[in-house]
């Protein structure tokens, strides 16, 4: 347990306490050697308690039609053992009635325990449990946590419990909140108070995941916390929903039975409120209840599936934007061809396809001749224009399968692969074609004429000019540079 929580609780002056008898009975529960006169004389010296001992005796299922009417009786006619857990049940049941408290809604909490203790009883009947009393007292502690919550961390604890819709969402508010659940410091607290290790190990594991390999003792403590929630949730039938789905997982009970557990519970309750001075009552039928619970597990199961559809086409848009991401990351932001980063890339690709495949491969560089007079006349805007064009110019002309990029300012790269130096220079003529017709409007009046300098390298496998992409790269670079050097607006092709 978090040592901060852990602090708070050994330290805390106000978590409910124990009649002193209900010590001595534990100190005696705990031996197997008890004896029956002791016990029932230390009962009998707090009347009241020996009194709701002996209706709770009463009040057990499967008692037979003979009343008992002392402690002693008690013992006689339930044994010893069950004598002690009922004693047990309403020392505590009066320490958690007792603590009454503003944050958290006290008679809910009230009404949860006295219907967990009810349901423990009849499910450990139903599972064929010997001693289904122990599981009255077992069902009815389960969430005795949730006092010690609210006395060390009353506001915070308020908050939770009356913004949780239900008691599963309560535990998973305070896993989050206090990194812990009422499940263990329950557990803590009967530790403390020395109660044996079954109910102490019981509420710790009280809100454990069930299946059908859980002890059948927890699955009783466990489904006694949610078939209760029947009777205190707002909607009982999302409540039984929940129940159902859980009933599933380890298929303990049929519907036919879910029905019969809750008929049982309604039919002991007027006895329990005797004892116990309380008002429950059995707030829905049980045949709508389930019918109206079938339904909602129908349409959460429709709307599982239109979650599951809209999941798997977000996933498929989450893959597209990131191929478009990925797409955007190979592109130059002005001009939306290759950048150089990534035209770097396909030439090392290309020159190995084409040494493997001994097809060839061309490269050409161009660069806009006296680009700065553009810029510095008319502007950078008409010069990020002249580039757009220029781009467009090329991707057209070089056609597909050949790779444009920039290169760097007004320098741009086509890489050609599959293309022997004729056919490159043949585009390169179209590209000069176009830029000569199509002069760039830079403003209403003004029409720019563009045009390039353009050097071709071109890998022939087998002829051993070029050991490396980069290597084709600069040979066009250089043969561009030649280009300019002699009067710009030409094509050349690397000569060796
Ligand atoms: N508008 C604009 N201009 C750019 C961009 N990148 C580079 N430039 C300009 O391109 C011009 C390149 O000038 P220079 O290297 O002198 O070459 P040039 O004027 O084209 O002359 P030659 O290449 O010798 O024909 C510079 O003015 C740069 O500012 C850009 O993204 N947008």
């Amino acid at each position: 347990m978090d040592p901060v929580i852990l602090e708070k609780l050994e330290n805390c002056q106000s978590l409910p306490s124990l009649p002193a008898v209900a010590y001595q009975v534990i100190e005696h529960a705990k031996c197997n050697d008890s004896d029956s006169a002791l016990i029932a004389s230390i009962l009998e010296k707090d009347p009241a308690l020996a009194a709701k001992v002996v209706a709770l005796s009463n009040s057990a299922a499967n008692m037979g039609a003979m009343t008992i009417n002392s402690v002693k009786d008690a013992i006689t006619r339930i044994g010893l053992d069950m004598t002690m857990t009922l004693a047990l049940s309403f020392s505590f049941a009066k320490a958690m009635y007792d603590k009454q408290i503003n944050t958290m809604d006290h008679q809910l909490f009230w009404r949860r325990a006295l219907v967990s203790g009810v349901l423990g009883r009849v499910l450990a009947s139903k599972m064929g449990q010997v001693k289904p009393e122990r599981f009255f007292l077992a069902g009815l502690i389960q969430d005795i946590g949730m006092l010690a919550f609210n006395e060390i961390e009353a506001e915070r604890y308020g908050v939770l419990f009356h913004s949780a819709k239900e008691h599963s969402e309560l535990v998973k508010f305070e896993q989050k909140e206090f990194s812990t659940d009422h499940a263990k410091l329950g557990a803590w607290l009967l530790a403390n108070w020395g109660m044996p290790d079954f109910y102490v190990n019981l509420v710790r594991n009280s809100h454990n995941a069930i299946n059908k390999d859980t002890h059948i003792d927890e699955q009783i403590v466990i489904f006694s916390g949610d078939f209760a929630e029947l009777w205190v949730h707002k909607e009982p039938s999302l409540a039984m929903g929940h129940l159902i789905k859980k009933n599933n997982k380890c298929r303990l009970f049929s519907t036919k039975e879910i029905s019969a557990i809750v008929d049982e519970v309604s039919s002991q309750l007027p006895v329990l409120n005797e004892i116990f001075a309380t008002d429950v009552k059995t707030p829905f039928s049980i045949s709508r209840l389930i019918e109206d619970a079938k339904q909602i597990l129908v349409d959460r199961n429709m709307k599982l599936i239109g979650d599951l559809d809209k999941a798997r086409k977000d996933a498929s848009e989450t893959k597209a934007s990131e191929e478009q991401l990925k797409e955007q990351l190979k592109k130059d932001i002005l001009t939306n061809v290759f950048n150089r980063a990534y035209i770097e890339i396909i030439s090392d690709r290309a020159f190995r396809h084409s040494s493997d495949n001994s097809c060839p491969l061309s490269v050409m560089f161009l660069d806009i001749d006296h680009f700065k007079q553009v810029n510095d006349r008319y502007g950078h805007q008409s010069g990020d224009i002249a580039l757009k064009q220029f781009a467009k110019t090329l991707v057209k002309a070089s056609g597909k399968g050949c790779y444009v990029g920039r290169y760097g300012g007004e320098e741009f790269v086509i890489i050609m692969p599959g293309m022997a130096a004729d056919r490159a220079m043949a585009i390169a003529t179209k590209i000069r074609n176009i830029l000569r017709k199509n002069p760039l409007q830079v403003s209403q009046s003004v029409k720019l004429p563009i045009s390039a300098s353009i050097g071709i390298a071109t890998f022939t496998p087998g002829q051993h000019e070029f050991s490396s992409a980069e290597h084709l790269m600069d040979a066009a670079d250089k043969t561009m540079y030649q280009a300019k050097k002699s009067g710009r607006d030409r094509a050349l092709i690397f000569k060796a």
